[in-house]
């Protein structure tokens, strides 16, 4: 056998439905592709103007058109751009996946010290018209001297005719696609106008679009009212060119809101890859708002997607925002940003520049880093969660709010509580419900952190992994040593008689006694829960149906305090048999009245304590 080489040939009849389905799974998108088309060619004629390579007026009004003609169900779409000459159209057109747009930025790309600003890169995007089209008409007229108007007219794509035209005397080019029976929704102002501002709203060249009625108004000369997009978005600008209220009002044509975000960070990075942009952190109505996050990707102004977990790491879809990042490709397919090295590279700045944001209203607006907290812990927490790199970053800038409607650092907290009980951070984790416990903390001169979020109980164990030592206890978790009255320690003896006294009356319903000598004395009792117990019981709620072997029920230990009087009247009664049935319903309601605290009575421990109660008030009124 001899050697070969050559060229692998493609027929484009086979290739052609593949292009179509895998690169445009979305049909909308063959607007977005003609009209930045459109854009590139305006660019193009602009550039060439600037380099001296064309005589004309870079005043000139430059737009695109776009066109809906119902009477011969054609959309169309005119530039006075570029325009192309018959060679150009055979060499750009009839070769799929030969780009004009990659040949022009080789061709003076020595002589264009700006970034390149122009759109195409594939030589595919054209074809995307024929997923909507019977018939696709270019009429073009190049900017070079003495160039005759150019038709091609392609039935499927794969044949072609090509004319002199006599439909273009002015320079640029007019794409009329004859639209498919099942495309005429493209007929549709609404429709389209609503594709044009989905994908185009920030192009730079006027956009201008018309629905033609009649024969005779088709003639006249269109006026143009306002552009539907805006060539200039606020990203673009220099950072400190632009005011509050201009990042506001961007916030809101953007996001369709009333609302106004909390801050904002502008991403500008010229080196080593370019990216503009703005992420708002959006002011929290409530934790389930957090879904509605929305980072619109751009790629040189044109609308790529939303939310691509690629380019922008999850925790910062939180948030909402414009990357326009024109180093990525437009029409690239998810597996192939994922394996890019520069979209990981674009992906680590984005979330260096949001710590470091952070990390400066933490250090240089510490009042207004405070007032936002609220709104911004879930998503740091989830942050930190996510991306061990951004937890590293922002961990000294995480703020913890006191029961006491401070917010401080952990360190501040464990600083201060330290004489109290040190590397012991005690949280509120439902305010309402753990009311009972606040009140003790708050007589007691005891600080306690709120935590009540759903994504809390990852935090906390990712904090304590990061700092040995330190331990979480929910604030109606082990606190005896804290609560105990050391100058008023009681007698043993006593002690004794009181843990024995309300065992018997109320057995194993609750796991461990402990008698201390409580600082108030209006408090008869509490209920402590064990933290890891407790833990591992909510654990097990979450993971429902799955059985670890075990049976995780939260462990109570009832802590009586000998320092009530009615406990130690109690106490005092435990010998005498008349009064055995009075002081076992009074035992038993101090036990339901501090498990009440905790919202534990179930249904039939409920029922027993109205009863019981009910029993208590005729007592009482029989007196
Ligand atoms: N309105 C236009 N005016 C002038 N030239 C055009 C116009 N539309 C297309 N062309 C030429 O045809 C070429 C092919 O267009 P096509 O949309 O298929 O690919 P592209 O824009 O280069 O890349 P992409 O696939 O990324 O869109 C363009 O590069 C350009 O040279």
């Amino acid at each position: 056998m001899t050697n070969q080489k050559g060229s692998i040939s493609i027929h484009t009849e086979n290739i052609f439905p593949i292009i179509k389905k895998w690169l445009y799974s979305d049909k909308d998108i063959f607007i977005r592709e003609l009209i930045s088309n459109g854009c590139d060619a305006v660019n193009k004629y602009k550039k060439l103007i600037s380099l001296g390579e064309a005589k004309g007026n870079t005043d000139e009004h430059y737009k695109i058109k776009v066109s809906i003609d119902k009477e011969n169900s054609a959309l169309i779409f005119e530039d006075n751009g570029i325009g192309m000459t018959a060679e150009e159209v055979e060499k750009y057109i009839n070769q799929v996946a030969f780009s004009g747009a990659e040949d022009f930025f080789n061709t003076y790309k020595d002589k264009m010290n700006e970034e390149n600003d122009i759109i195409g890169h594939f030589g595919l995007g054209f074809y995307s018209s024929f997923m909507v089209s019977k018939k696709v008409q270019i009429d073009t007229l190049s900017y070079k001297e003495n160039a005759t108007p150019v038709r091609w007219v392609s039935e499927d794509g794969l044949e072609f005719e090509l004319t002199q035209s006599d439909n273009r005397e002015t320079r640029g080019t007019t794409i009329t696609l004859f639209l498919a029976d099942d495309s005429k929704e493209f007929l549709e102002e609404y429709t389209v106008r609503n594709i044009i501002d989905k994908y185009c709203s920030f192009l730079p060249v006027d956009i201008y679009l018309e629905t033609i009625k009649t024969e005779e108004t088709k003639e006249d000369e269109v006026v143009d009212t306002t552009p539907i997009n805006d060539t200039n978005p606020l990203w673009l600008k220099a950072p400190k060119d632009c005011t509050d209220e201009e990042y506001k009002e961007f916030y809101r044509k953007v996001f369709k809101t009333f609302d106004e975000p909390l801050f904002w960070i502008h991403l500008n990075v010229d080196y080593p890859f370019n990216l503009k942009g703005i992420l708002y952190f959006p002011k929290l109505k409530n934790e389930f708002e957090l879904i509605e996050g929305k980072v619109k990707l751009y790629n040189n102004q044109v609308f790529v997607a939303d939310n691509i977990k690629e380019v922008i790491p999850e925790f910062l879809l939180l948030l909402k925002g414009v990357i326009d990042c024109p180093d990525l490709p437009l029409n690239v397919s998810r597996s192939f940003l994922q394996n890019d090295r520069d979209v990981s590279k674009i992906s680590k700045h984005i979330v260096k520049k949001v710590a470091d944001k952070l990390k400066s209203l933490y250090k240089n607006e510490r009042e207004n880093y405070e007032k936002f907290w609220d709104d911004i812990q879930v998503f740091i927490k989830f942050g930190c969660l996510k991306d061990e790199s951004f937890y590293d970053k922002v961990k000294d800038s995480i703020l913890f709010k006191t029961i006491n409607s401070q917010y401080i650092t952990l360190n501040d907290y464990l600083e201060n509580c330290k004489e109290k009980h040190e590397n012991k951070v005690f949280y509120v984790s439902n305010e309402e419900q753990q009311s009972q416990y606040i009140k003790l903390f708050k007589d007691y001169g005891l600080d306690a952190v709120i935590l009540d979020s759903t994504i809390e109980n990852h935090f906390i164990s990712m904090i304590e992994f990061k700092n040995q030592g330190v331990h979480f206890n929910r604030i109606d978790a082990d606190l005896s040593d804290i609560l105990k009255d050391n100058d008023n320690e009681g007698n043993k003896e006593i002690k004794t008689d009181i843990e024995n006294l309300f065992k018997d009356v109320i057995g194993d319903r609750i796991n461990n006694y402990s008698v201390e000598s409580l600082k108030s004395e209006d408090t008869p009792a509490i209920i402590l829960i064990s933290e890891q117990s407790r833990r591992m019981s909510e654990m097990r709620s979450q993971f429902a149906g799955m059985n670890f072997g075990m049976s995780f029920e939260e462990e109570k230990t009832l802590v009586i305090n000998n320092n009530s009087s009615i406990v130690k009247k109690l106490v005092s009664l435990k010998d005498d048999e008349t009064k055995k049935e009075k002081v076992s319903l009074i035992c038993n309601q101090i036990v339901d009245i501090a498990l009440l605290s905790n919202k534990e009575l179930d249904s039939k421990e409920l029922d027993e304590f109205i009863k019981r109660n009910n029993q208590l008030m005729s007592m009482v009124i029989s007196l």
